[in-house]
């Protein structure tokens, strides 16, 4: 066979299992309806892995190794329990649309934006897009109506939690609605030609260059320039044609403006990895079928042992922490708002007699909001 013939029987092999694939979530969907009448929850982790383990010997049968399928299968089965508990969510909350409006840090190609529509493409048809310059900015859209929703990053595997935004949080109105994880792999980008041993100036956004910070160290002599965006830093880099003068982003990112890569790999963490949230004027239920997190804000004053009695709450309740971060009070010097993520419904009975004894022993509570999980821990196969 000649190589264009061979290669359109790739492509209408990738075309068949595009299909496929399609096929598979439209059944997954299905499913989703047929657990809810049931009572069941969407997650089935015994299904899943008989069904990794008949995969594997079937692949086996077919030359392909035990790694290859696993690999595939936990990003098939992710995508799976994710657009299940999406379709779920929305049918409760009367909320997934024709279109929505989402505001975000930067505009096209930032981190913040592949994330909004990673997140938002299982909810809508459309996404109309607002970029804004900053975190504030972007709580602001959704206060007064101009978004439906606020897509916000919360903490990162190389630099923690994002301070602005937990400020952020103490001050709004605003509920959580969800969450998402989104791989961030940093890329020194220039325009055509540019050299890493010339560079004279480094583009991106403070989050950026502290999640690089190790990187950087090793680049002598060159200016931080700090954007406001990641897209940004793509917008000064593309207009100034400087080879000499680079940006830091998600290569594609810089690919929607033409730049090329000059390096890879650059975060502090090897798993560069970003949680976002959402945020909407409305709070939500999670169904009972899915796991949910919720999160709130507490200041418990300054006596010995308040934070610990606190915690013993959530202990006496069986409820499990997800994370503890604290953040200064303005106008209060050295006292602490703590913010707490926990694994639990805020519709479970636990949950509400936990608040309710917080409310009592603390001197604030307030629940910022109850969210699906979207963290999909892939099944690992038992061999057998
Ligand atoms: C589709 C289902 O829901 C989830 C997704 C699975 C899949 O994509 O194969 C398997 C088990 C469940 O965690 C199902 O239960 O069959």
């Amino acid at each position: 066979m000649e190589l264009d013939d061979i290669r359109q029987a790739i492509s209408s092999t990738d075309q068949q299992l595009l299909q496929l694939l399609a096929k598979r979530r439209e059944l997954a969907l299905a499913v989703a309806d047929a657990k809810l009448s049931q009572n069941k929850p969407i997650r089935d982790q015994q299904r899943e892995q008989e069904l990794l383990v008949s995969l594997i010997t079937q692949g086996k049968a077919l030359g392909i190794d035990a790694q290859y399928v696993t690999r595939i299968y936990h990003v098939i089965i992710e995508d799976s329990v994710l657009q299940q508990q999406a379709k779920v969510q929305g049918q409760l909350n009367g909320v997934n649309g024709p279109s929505v409006r989402v505001a975000f840090l930067g505009g096209q190609g930032s981190y913040s934006y592949w994330a909004t529509q990673k997140y938002f493409t299982r909810r809508a048809e459309r996404i109309i897009e607002l970029g804004c310059d900053s975190f504030n900015e972007i709580v602001q859209a959704v206060e007064t109506g101009h978004a439906d929703y606020a897509l916000l990053p919360i903490e990162n595997t190389s630099s923690g939690s994002i301070n602005e935004v937990f400020d952020l949080l103490q001050h709004t109105r605003l509920s959580i609605v969800g969450e998402l994880t989104h791989p961030i792999a940093h890329c020194l980008l220039g325009i055509a030609g540019a050299e890493l041993s010339k560079v004279r100036q480094v583009c991106a956004h403070p989050q950026v260059i502290a999640q690089c910070s190790q990187y950087l160290l090793g680049l002598s002599n060159v200016k931080i320039d700090y954007c406001d965006s990641s897209s940004a830093a793509f917008t000064k880099v593309k207009a100034l044609q400087d080879p000499t003068i680079i940006a830091i982003g998600g290569e594609e990112g810089g690919q929607l403006y033409g730049l090329e890569v000059l390096a890879r790999d650059l975060a502090n963490q090897k798993d560069n990895v970003s949680r976002f949230i959402v945020v909407a004027r409305k709070p939500v239920v999670v169904a009972k079928a899915i796991p949910a997190k919720t999160t709130f804000i507490m200041y418990t004053g300054q006596q010995p042992g308040a934070l610990v009695e606190a915690l013993l709450v959530l202990k006496q309740h069986g409820i499990s922490m997800a994370k503890l971060e604290s953040r200064p009070i303005p106008g209060n010097p050295w006292e602490e708002m703590f913010y707490v993520d926990v694994f639990a419904n805020l519709a479970d009975y636990a949950m509400t007699r936990a608040l309710e004894e917080l409310n009592n022993i603390t001197k604030f509570v307030k629940v910022l909001g109850c969210y699906p999980s979207e963290d999909i821990e892939p099944t690992q196969v038992i061999a057998g």
